[in-house]
């Protein structure tokens, strides 16, 4: 586990105040980790039901993200559970020049080597291992741990508790449910969905659904 020293922590800019997307339930976790962290409070938050968040205004749809930008909040992040628009979106943010930094609760367990993408989020007690490398728009929820050498693709969902062995390579969208264990080197392909306490135990195509003990593909 790399640390920085506090010379180096003293160097690092301030985290910047935060343009959220989304005051679901995602949302409100999202902002707990935040303020766990010791981040500033968001600026504020577009929602397209017009909610807010526990002392976070409602700035909005989520289609006033262009014009935000151009009155001055420079980074975002996507709190949306659902993993092709939280994507969509993140990229969306990304080419209008939004930065969207990584967020990591201060109890994440994140190696040295392991790299978590912009956009992504490492929720409370999650273990990131050697060389794991997650891609963008990513949330690695509550107590997840994703070991050593797994792949991540962009916009994928690791719930809680759920455990990957070493090696694992997750396509683009994937969402392993709750309480699932997926047996190294296994690859699972892009939009696939594993359901709440799964064991995975061989490969798993592209757009399937598999769910049980060891996993079988499920209709739908
Ligand atoms: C902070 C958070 O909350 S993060 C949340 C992350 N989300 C998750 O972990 C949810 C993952 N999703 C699941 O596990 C879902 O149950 C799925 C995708 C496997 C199946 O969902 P659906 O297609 O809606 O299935 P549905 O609920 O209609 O159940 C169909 C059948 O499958 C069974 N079933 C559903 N889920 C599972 C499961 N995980 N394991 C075993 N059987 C299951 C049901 O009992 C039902 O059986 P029956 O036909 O004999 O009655």
């Amino acid at each position: 586990m790399a640390s920085a020293s506090p010379s180096e922590a003293g160097s690092r800019p301030p985290p910047p105040r935060l343009l959220l997307i989304g005051a679901g339930g995602h949302g409100r976790a999202v902002l707990s980790t935040l303020r766990d962290a010791g981040w500033p409070d968001p600026i504020g938050v577009l929602d397209d039901g017009g909610a807010s968040l526990p002392g976070v205004p409602c700035l909005g749809p989520v289609s006033r993200a262009a014009s935000l930008w151009r009155e001055g909040p420079r980074a975002a992040h996507v709190a949306l559970g659902q993993n092709a628009l939280r994507r969509r979106l993140g990229e969306e943010l990304l080419a209008l020049g939004f930065g969207l930094p990584p967020i990591r609760h201060p109890s994440a367990v994140l190696a040295g080597d392991a790299e978590l993408g912009q956009g992504s989020i490492a929720m409370p007690r999650v273990v990131l291992g050697a060389a794991a490398r997650v891609g963008p728009h990513a949330i690695l929820n509550t107590g997840c741990i994703v070991e050593h050498d797994c792949v991540l693709g962009p916009g994928c969902h690791v719930a809680p508790g759920a455990v990957l062995g070493g090696g694992v390579r997750l396509g683009a969208g994937v969402l392993l449910g709750i309480q699932c264990g997926v047996r190294p080197g296994i690859a699972i392909g892009e939009g696939a969905t594993v359901g709440v306490g799964a064991a995975v135990v061989a490969d798993v195509p592209a757009g399937a659904t598999v769910a049980g003990v060891p996993a079988r593909p499920r209709p739908g």
